[in-house]
């Protein structure tokens, strides 16, 4: 359960995340501004417990999500939160990361398995199943995505992310998962419902 407090927006100062930029082109001899955000390139993994037949994912609160859920008028001063409760903002995910290390995309993959889920895998036990970029308009990066078989002796801590990140762990049966996609809006990425079309596809 997240309890949520003390929100409020105000504009960007320097960030090392995210770094605004306009870009100045000339396309088939036209003039343009395109404004963007440099962003990390990333991974995401698609577990499946084979001991126990789930899929496992990470449940999470995004404040991009809760700040878009929330109409303009009351993006002002402080946020209600009782008018706009944090669950506004927690989505269903894959297990996922930045690559913010010189490492290779599968060992950031491990990485992210271990500290988000809690299962230590070795390298070769990730498939890649695809590459390609995620947003594409204000910004863009290239995110490769692994499917990965765990089981239940791999579990060697509860997950949760590192420092001051608050993730909780789910597991969801085949039949769940197809209810969750189900829905009228679903609060998950394209990278999780890519995930879950190429494991309806290529494992059932
Ligand atoms: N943006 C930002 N602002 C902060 O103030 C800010 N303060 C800290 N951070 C740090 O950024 C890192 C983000 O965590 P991850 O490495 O696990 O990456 P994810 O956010 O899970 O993103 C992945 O998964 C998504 C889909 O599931 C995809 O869309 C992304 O492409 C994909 O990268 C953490 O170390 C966090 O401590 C901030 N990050
Ligand atoms: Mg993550």
């Amino acid at each position: 359960m997240n309890k949520l407090r003390d929100v409020y927006f105000k504009p960007m100062k320097d960030s090392i995340y995210l770094k605004p930029l306009t870009m100045h082109f000339t396309l088939n001899g036209i003039h343009r501004n395109w404004d963007l955000l440099e962003v990390h390139d990333s991974v995401s993994i698609l577990i499946y417990n084979i001991t126990r037949n789930v899929l496992v994912f990470v449940k999470q609160f995004r404040p991009a999500v809760y700040y878009g859920r929330i109409p303009s008028k009351d993006k002002v001063g402080k946020v209600d939160v009782n008018k706009y409760p944090p669950e506004l903002g927690v989505t269903i995910e894959l297990c996922a990361g930045i690559v913010d290390k010189d490492l290779s995309f599968e060992e950031i993959a491990r990485e992210e398995m271990l500290e988000e889920c809690g299962y230590n895998v070795p390298v070769s036990n990730l498939k890649k199943i695809a590459s390609y970029q995620t947003g594409v308009g204000g910004s863009s990066a290239k995110q490769v995505a692994f499917y990965c078989e765990v089981t239940d002796d791999m579990k060697v801590n509860d997950g949760g992310g590192v420092e001051d990140e608050s993730i909780e762990v789910i597991e969801m049966t085949v039949q769940q998962v197809n209810d969750y996609v189900s829905r009228e809006h679903i609060l998950s990425p394209p990278s999780f419902l890519f995930g879950i079309h190429w494991f309806f596809r290529n494992k059932l």
